[in-house]
Protein backbone atom coordinates (compact mmCIF):
# COMPACT_ATOMS: atom_id res chain seq x y z
CA UNK A 1 0.00 0.00 0.00
CA UNK A 2 0.88 3.47 -1.07
CA UNK A 3 2.04 6.43 1.42
CA UNK A 4 -0.84 9.19 0.10
CA UNK A 5 0.92 12.34 -0.48
CA UNK A 6 -1.43 14.84 1.12
CA UNK A 7 -0.87 17.72 -1.11
CA UNK A 8 -3.85 19.40 0.54
CA UNK A 9 -2.49 19.00 4.37
CA UNK A 10 1.11 20.08 2.89
CA UNK A 11 -0.19 23.15 1.20
CA UNK A 12 -2.45 24.15 4.34
CA UNK A 13 0.94 23.81 6.08
CA UNK A 14 2.93 26.11 3.49
CA UNK A 15 0.16 28.85 3.23
CA UNK A 16 0.26 29.61 7.37
CA UNK A 17 4.29 29.57 7.23
CA UNK A 18 3.59 32.10 4.63
CA UNK A 19 0.96 33.88 6.03
CA UNK A 20 3.08 34.62 9.09
CA UNK A 21 5.83 35.71 7.05
CA UNK A 22 3.85 38.06 5.02
CA UNK A 23 2.47 39.25 8.05
CA UNK A 24 5.95 39.87 9.80
CA UNK A 25 7.70 41.36 6.25
CA UNK A 26 5.90 45.15 6.26
CA UNK A 27 4.95 44.40 2.50
CA UNK A 28 1.49 44.48 1.19
CA UNK A 29 1.78 41.98 -1.96
CA UNK A 30 -1.04 42.09 -4.31
CA UNK A 31 -2.02 39.87 -7.02
CA UNK A 32 -3.83 40.56 -10.23
CA UNK A 33 -5.96 38.42 -11.79
CA UNK A 34 -7.06 37.93 -15.73
CA UNK A 35 -9.80 36.01 -16.77
CA UNK A 36 -11.56 36.10 -20.39
CA UNK A 37 -15.39 35.13 -20.41
CA UNK A 38 -17.41 33.34 -18.44
CA UNK A 39 -16.01 29.85 -18.48
CA UNK A 40 -17.45 28.47 -14.83
CA UNK A 41 -14.34 25.97 -14.41
CA UNK A 42 -12.22 29.14 -14.62
CA UNK A 43 -14.25 31.11 -12.51
CA UNK A 44 -13.85 28.21 -10.16
CA UNK A 45 -9.82 28.41 -9.75
CA UNK A 46 -9.87 31.97 -10.19
CA UNK A 47 -12.23 32.15 -6.94
CA UNK A 48 -9.92 29.95 -5.85
CA UNK A 49 -6.93 31.73 -6.02
CA UNK A 50 -8.43 35.41 -4.44
CA UNK A 51 -10.02 32.87 -1.50
CA UNK A 52 -6.03 31.41 -0.63
CA UNK A 53 -4.96 35.02 -1.14
CA UNK A 54 -7.24 36.30 1.47
CA UNK A 55 -5.98 33.74 3.81
CA UNK A 56 -2.38 34.55 3.21
CA UNK A 57 -2.50 38.58 3.77
CA UNK A 58 -2.69 38.86 0.13
CA UNK A 59 -4.62 41.85 -1.52
CA UNK A 60 -6.09 40.55 -4.91
CA UNK A 61 -8.26 42.77 -7.98
CA UNK A 62 -10.16 40.47 -10.34
CA UNK A 63 -10.13 41.83 -13.70
CA UNK A 64 -13.17 40.11 -15.20
CA UNK A 65 -13.03 41.26 -19.42
CA UNK A 66 -15.70 39.88 -21.92
CA UNK A 67 -15.98 36.18 -24.10
CA UNK A 68 -15.54 38.30 -27.12
CA UNK A 69 -12.53 40.30 -26.17
CA UNK A 70 -9.75 40.89 -28.93
CA UNK A 71 -5.82 39.88 -28.19
CA UNK A 72 -5.62 43.91 -28.19
CA UNK A 73 -8.25 44.53 -25.21
CA UNK A 74 -6.70 41.79 -23.11
CA UNK A 75 -2.86 43.17 -23.87
CA UNK A 76 -3.94 46.50 -22.89
CA UNK A 77 -5.80 45.54 -19.49
CA UNK A 78 -2.03 43.47 -19.12
CA UNK A 79 0.02 46.43 -19.92
CA UNK A 80 -1.68 48.45 -17.79
CA UNK A 81 -1.42 46.04 -14.78
CA UNK A 82 2.60 46.25 -15.64
CA UNK A 83 2.41 49.51 -15.11
CA UNK A 84 0.39 49.63 -11.66
CA UNK A 85 2.85 49.88 -8.89
CA UNK A 86 0.51 48.21 -6.40
CA UNK A 87 0.37 45.06 -8.15
CA UNK A 88 3.29 42.22 -7.60
CA UNK A 89 1.74 39.16 -9.58
CA UNK A 90 -0.48 38.93 -12.24
CA UNK A 91 -2.67 35.48 -13.88
CA UNK A 92 -4.28 35.68 -16.56
CA UNK A 93 -6.05 32.52 -16.47
CA UNK A 94 -5.79 29.54 -19.06
CA UNK A 95 -7.40 28.55 -21.50
CA UNK A 96 -8.32 31.82 -23.24
CA UNK A 97 -10.81 31.81 -25.73
CA UNK A 98 -10.03 30.78 -29.48
CA UNK A 99 -9.71 34.84 -30.96
CA UNK A 100 -7.09 35.74 -28.43
CA UNK A 101 -3.59 35.28 -28.99
CA UNK A 102 -2.21 33.20 -25.71
CA UNK A 103 1.47 33.43 -26.95
CA UNK A 104 0.64 37.25 -27.80
CA UNK A 105 -0.94 37.92 -24.21
CA UNK A 106 1.95 35.80 -22.09
CA UNK A 107 4.92 38.31 -23.47
CA UNK A 108 3.19 41.00 -22.62
CA UNK A 109 3.32 39.69 -19.17
CA UNK A 110 6.50 42.02 -17.16
CA UNK A 111 8.37 38.93 -16.04
CA UNK A 112 8.82 40.50 -12.82
CA UNK A 113 5.31 39.78 -12.47
CA UNK A 114 4.70 36.84 -14.09
CA UNK A 115 4.38 34.68 -10.66
CA UNK A 116 2.46 31.98 -13.10
CA UNK A 117 6.02 31.53 -14.82
CA UNK A 118 4.53 31.30 -18.52
CA UNK A 119 6.48 34.25 -19.83
CA UNK A 120 9.61 32.88 -21.84
CA UNK A 121 12.13 34.67 -20.18
CA UNK A 122 10.99 32.50 -17.22
CA UNK A 123 10.49 29.67 -18.84
CA UNK A 124 13.98 30.03 -20.28
CA UNK A 125 16.29 30.69 -16.95
CA UNK A 126 13.73 27.37 -15.89
CA UNK A 127 15.66 25.59 -18.82
CA UNK A 128 18.75 27.26 -18.05
CA UNK A 129 18.92 25.64 -14.45
CA UNK A 130 18.33 29.02 -12.69
CA UNK A 131 14.49 29.65 -12.20
CA UNK A 132 13.13 32.67 -11.22
CA UNK A 133 9.39 32.14 -11.50
CA UNK A 134 8.44 28.54 -12.27
CA UNK A 135 5.22 27.44 -12.81
CA UNK A 136 3.26 26.28 -10.21
CA UNK A 137 1.93 23.36 -11.11
CA UNK A 138 5.85 21.43 -11.65
CA UNK A 139 6.96 23.59 -8.56
CA UNK A 140 4.57 22.46 -6.20
CA UNK A 141 5.07 19.01 -7.41
CA UNK A 142 8.49 19.38 -6.69
CA UNK A 143 8.17 20.78 -2.82
CA UNK A 144 5.42 17.89 -2.30
CA UNK A 145 8.30 15.33 -2.84
CA UNK A 146 10.83 17.78 -0.72
CA UNK A 147 8.18 17.75 1.95
CA UNK A 148 8.25 13.92 1.72
CA UNK A 149 11.49 13.28 1.20
CA UNK A 150 11.36 11.71 -1.73
CA UNK A 151 14.66 11.34 -3.73
CA UNK A 152 14.88 13.33 -6.98
CA UNK A 153 18.20 12.99 -7.95
CA UNK A 154 19.80 9.91 -9.86
CA UNK A 155 16.14 8.80 -10.59
CA UNK A 156 14.45 7.77 -13.46
CA UNK A 157 11.98 10.19 -13.74
CA UNK A 158 9.01 10.14 -16.44
CA UNK A 159 6.84 13.02 -17.81
CA UNK A 160 3.49 12.06 -19.29
CA UNK A 161 2.48 15.18 -21.20
CA UNK A 162 4.63 18.32 -22.65
CA UNK A 163 2.00 21.66 -22.14
CA UNK A 164 3.87 24.72 -21.61
CA UNK A 165 2.28 25.18 -18.38
CA UNK A 166 3.09 21.39 -16.78
CA UNK A 167 5.05 19.09 -18.56
CA UNK A 168 8.13 21.12 -20.11
CA UNK A 169 8.20 23.03 -17.19
CA UNK A 170 8.13 19.57 -14.95
CA UNK A 171 10.84 18.04 -16.78
CA UNK A 172 13.12 21.42 -17.01
CA UNK A 173 12.73 21.05 -12.84
CA UNK A 174 13.21 17.43 -12.35
CA UNK A 175 16.20 17.62 -14.22
CA UNK A 176 17.63 20.66 -12.49
CA UNK A 177 16.66 18.29 -9.43
CA UNK A 178 19.65 15.65 -11.54
CA UNK A 179 16.73 13.10 -12.07
CA UNK A 180 17.14 11.41 -15.40
CA UNK A 181 14.11 12.68 -17.49
CA UNK A 182 12.24 11.39 -20.18
CA UNK A 183 9.00 13.57 -21.82
CA UNK A 184 6.04 11.45 -23.38
CA UNK A 185 3.26 12.40 -25.55
CA UNK A 186 0.58 11.60 -28.38
CA UNK A 187 3.50 10.36 -30.66
CA UNK A 188 5.53 8.29 -28.35
CA UNK A 189 6.14 5.06 -29.35
CA UNK A 190 5.72 2.20 -26.56
CA UNK A 191 4.27 4.35 -23.72
CA UNK A 192 3.79 1.66 -21.51
CA UNK A 193 6.87 0.85 -21.65
CA UNK A 194 8.18 4.29 -21.13
CA UNK A 195 6.22 4.62 -18.27
CA UNK A 196 7.43 1.01 -16.40
CA UNK A 197 10.37 2.43 -15.91
CA UNK A 198 9.82 5.40 -14.11
CA UNK A 199 10.90 5.47 -10.11
CA UNK A 200 9.15 9.24 -10.56
CA UNK A 201 5.83 8.94 -12.58
CA UNK A 202 4.08 12.54 -13.39
CA UNK A 203 0.32 11.94 -15.69
CA UNK A 204 0.07 15.23 -16.90
CA UNK A 205 -2.23 14.27 -19.70
CA UNK A 206 -5.90 14.91 -18.91
CA UNK A 207 -7.58 11.63 -19.52
CA UNK A 208 -9.26 9.75 -17.20
CA UNK A 209 -7.69 6.26 -16.01
CA UNK A 210 -5.10 6.84 -18.65
CA UNK A 211 -2.24 5.58 -15.83
CA UNK A 212 -3.34 1.73 -15.29
CA UNK A 213 -1.28 -0.53 -12.67
CA UNK A 214 -0.21 -2.30 -15.21
CA UNK A 215 2.02 1.14 -16.57
CA UNK A 216 3.66 1.48 -12.87
CA UNK A 217 6.57 -0.29 -11.51
CA UNK A 218 6.57 -1.99 -8.30
CA UNK A 219 7.13 0.98 -6.21
CA UNK A 220 7.11 4.34 -8.16
CA UNK A 221 5.93 7.18 -6.46
CA UNK A 222 2.89 8.64 -9.08
CA UNK A 223 2.28 12.08 -9.53
CA UNK A 224 -1.24 12.50 -10.98
CA UNK A 225 -1.72 16.00 -12.23
CA UNK A 226 -4.71 15.22 -14.15
CA UNK A 227 -8.44 16.90 -13.54
CA UNK A 228 -10.93 15.09 -15.21
CA UNK A 229 -14.31 14.80 -14.54
CA UNK A 230 -15.98 11.51 -14.85
CA UNK A 231 -19.69 10.21 -14.23
CA UNK A 232 -20.08 13.99 -11.75
CA UNK A 233 -16.53 13.30 -10.26
CA UNK A 234 -13.07 14.77 -10.36
CA UNK A 235 -10.79 12.13 -10.72
CA UNK A 236 -7.07 12.49 -12.18
CA UNK A 237 -5.52 10.43 -15.21
CA UNK A 238 -4.68 7.80 -12.76
CA UNK A 239 -6.65 4.56 -11.69
CA UNK A 240 -6.02 5.36 -8.44
CA UNK A 241 -6.94 2.16 -6.43
CA UNK A 242 -5.48 -0.06 -8.84
CA UNK A 243 -1.96 1.92 -9.06
CA UNK A 244 -2.22 2.47 -5.39
CA UNK A 245 -1.01 -1.26 -4.60
CA UNK A 246 1.92 -1.25 -6.62
CA UNK A 247 3.36 2.39 -6.05
CA UNK A 248 5.34 3.09 -2.89
CA UNK A 249 3.63 7.10 -2.93
CA UNK A 250 0.87 8.48 -5.07
CA UNK A 251 -0.88 11.53 -4.86
CA UNK A 252 -4.73 11.62 -4.59
CA UNK A 253 -7.42 13.45 -6.92
CA UNK A 254 -8.74 15.79 -5.43
CA UNK A 255 -6.09 16.79 -2.35
CA UNK A 256 -3.31 16.06 -3.88
CA UNK A 257 -1.30 18.34 -7.06
CA UNK A 258 -3.92 21.01 -7.35
CA UNK A 259 -3.73 22.82 -3.80
CA UNK A 260 -0.07 22.49 -3.98
CA UNK A 261 -0.47 24.50 -7.36
CA UNK A 262 -2.36 27.14 -5.34
CA UNK A 263 0.14 27.65 -2.34
CA UNK A 264 3.26 27.90 -4.65
CA UNK A 265 0.81 30.66 -6.81
CA UNK A 266 0.90 32.20 -3.02
CA UNK A 267 4.64 31.82 -2.38
CA UNK A 268 5.47 33.38 -6.08
CA UNK A 269 3.31 36.12 -5.39
CA UNK A 270 5.27 37.31 -1.75
CA UNK A 271 8.49 36.96 -3.48
CA UNK A 272 7.62 39.22 -6.55
CA UNK A 273 6.27 41.68 -3.53
CA UNK A 274 10.02 41.22 -1.81
CA UNK A 275 11.87 41.39 -4.84
CA UNK A 276 10.12 44.49 -6.14
CA UNK A 277 10.63 45.90 -2.78
CA UNK A 278 14.82 45.28 -2.86
CA UNK A 279 14.77 47.02 -6.65
CA UNK A 280 12.99 50.11 -5.04
CA UNK A 281 15.42 50.32 -2.31
CA UNK A 282 18.68 49.87 -4.77
N1 LIG B 1 -3.78 20.02 -10.61
C1 LIG B 1 -3.41 21.15 -11.17
O1 LIG B 1 -2.98 22.06 -10.51
C2 LIG B 1 -3.46 21.29 -12.64
C3 LIG B 1 -4.09 20.32 -13.37
N2 LIG B 1 -4.13 20.37 -14.73
C4 LIG B 1 -4.74 19.24 -15.41
O2 LIG B 1 -3.68 18.43 -15.91
C5 LIG B 1 -4.06 17.82 -17.13
C6 LIG B 1 -3.05 18.20 -18.20
O3 LIG B 1 -3.06 19.59 -18.39
P1 LIG B 1 -2.23 20.29 -19.55
O4 LIG B 1 -0.81 19.93 -19.44
O5 LIG B 1 -2.60 21.71 -19.55
O6 LIG B 1 -2.91 19.54 -20.81
P2 LIG B 1 -2.75 19.72 -22.35
O7 LIG B 1 -4.03 19.25 -22.92
O8 LIG B 1 -2.25 21.06 -22.68
O9 LIG B 1 -1.61 18.65 -22.70
C7 LIG B 1 -1.84 17.27 -22.65
C8 LIG B 1 -0.57 16.53 -23.01
O10 LIG B 1 -0.85 15.14 -22.96
C9 LIG B 1 -0.39 14.54 -24.15
N3 LIG B 1 -1.25 13.41 -24.51
C10 LIG B 1 -2.55 13.42 -24.89
N4 LIG B 1 -2.98 12.18 -25.17
C11 LIG B 1 -1.92 11.36 -25.00
C12 LIG B 1 -1.73 9.97 -25.17
N5 LIG B 1 -2.72 9.17 -25.56
N6 LIG B 1 -0.51 9.46 -24.91
C13 LIG B 1 0.49 10.26 -24.50
N7 LIG B 1 0.36 11.59 -24.32
C14 LIG B 1 -0.82 12.12 -24.58
C15 LIG B 1 -0.44 15.60 -25.21
O11 LIG B 1 0.48 15.26 -26.23
P3 LIG B 1 0.75 16.20 -27.54
O12 LIG B 1 1.60 17.32 -27.04
O13 LIG B 1 1.47 15.29 -28.47
O14 LIG B 1 -0.59 16.64 -28.01
C16 LIG B 1 -0.05 16.84 -24.41
O15 LIG B 1 1.35 17.01 -24.39
C17 LIG B 1 -5.49 18.30 -17.40
O16 LIG B 1 -6.37 17.34 -16.86
C18 LIG B 1 -5.58 19.58 -16.60
O17 LIG B 1 -6.90 19.88 -16.21
C19 LIG B 1 -3.53 21.40 -15.41
C20 LIG B 1 -2.90 22.41 -14.73
C21 LIG B 1 -2.87 22.46 -13.30
N1 LIG C 1 -2.75 31.00 -15.70
C1 LIG C 1 -3.13 29.83 -15.18
N2 LIG C 1 -2.49 29.36 -14.11
C2 LIG C 1 -2.85 28.16 -13.55
O1 LIG C 1 -2.23 27.72 -12.57
C3 LIG C 1 -3.96 27.45 -14.11
C4 LIG C 1 -4.61 28.00 -15.22
N3 LIG C 1 -4.17 29.18 -15.74
N4 LIG C 1 -5.64 27.37 -15.80
C5 LIG C 1 -6.20 26.16 -15.23
C6 LIG C 1 -5.18 25.37 -14.47
C7 LIG C 1 -5.79 24.40 -13.49
N5 LIG C 1 -5.29 24.79 -12.19
C8 LIG C 1 -5.68 24.20 -10.99
C9 LIG C 1 -5.44 24.78 -9.77
C10 LIG C 1 -5.91 24.22 -8.60
C11 LIG C 1 -6.64 23.05 -8.62
C12 LIG C 1 -7.16 22.49 -7.34
O2 LIG C 1 -6.87 22.99 -6.27
N6 LIG C 1 -7.98 21.43 -7.39
C13 LIG C 1 -8.55 20.78 -6.21
C14 LIG C 1 -9.98 20.37 -6.44
C15 LIG C 1 -10.89 21.50 -6.76
C16 LIG C 1 -12.26 20.98 -7.14
O3 LIG C 1 -12.99 20.56 -6.23
O4 LIG C 1 -12.55 20.99 -8.34
C17 LIG C 1 -7.79 19.49 -5.89
O5 LIG C 1 -7.19 18.95 -6.82
O6 LIG C 1 -7.82 19.09 -4.75
C18 LIG C 1 -6.87 22.44 -9.83
C19 LIG C 1 -6.39 23.01 -11.00
C20 LIG C 1 -4.52 25.88 -12.32
N7 LIG C 1 -4.41 26.27 -13.60
MG1 LIG D 1 -3.12 23.46 -20.79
Amino acid sequence: MATILDGKQTSEKRLETLREAIAGSGLHPKLATVIVGNDPASQMYVRMKHKACEKVGIASVGVELPADATTRTVVDKVRALNRDGSVDGILVQLPLPSQVDTGRVINAISPEKDVDGYHPENMGHLFLGKPRFSSCTPTGIMTLLAEYQIPVAGARAVVAGRSIDVGRPMAALLLNADATVTICHSKTKDLAEELKRADILVSAVGKPHFITKEMVKEGAVVIDVGINQLEGKLVGDVDFEAVKEVASAITPVPGGVGPMTIATLMENTFRSAQERACDRVL
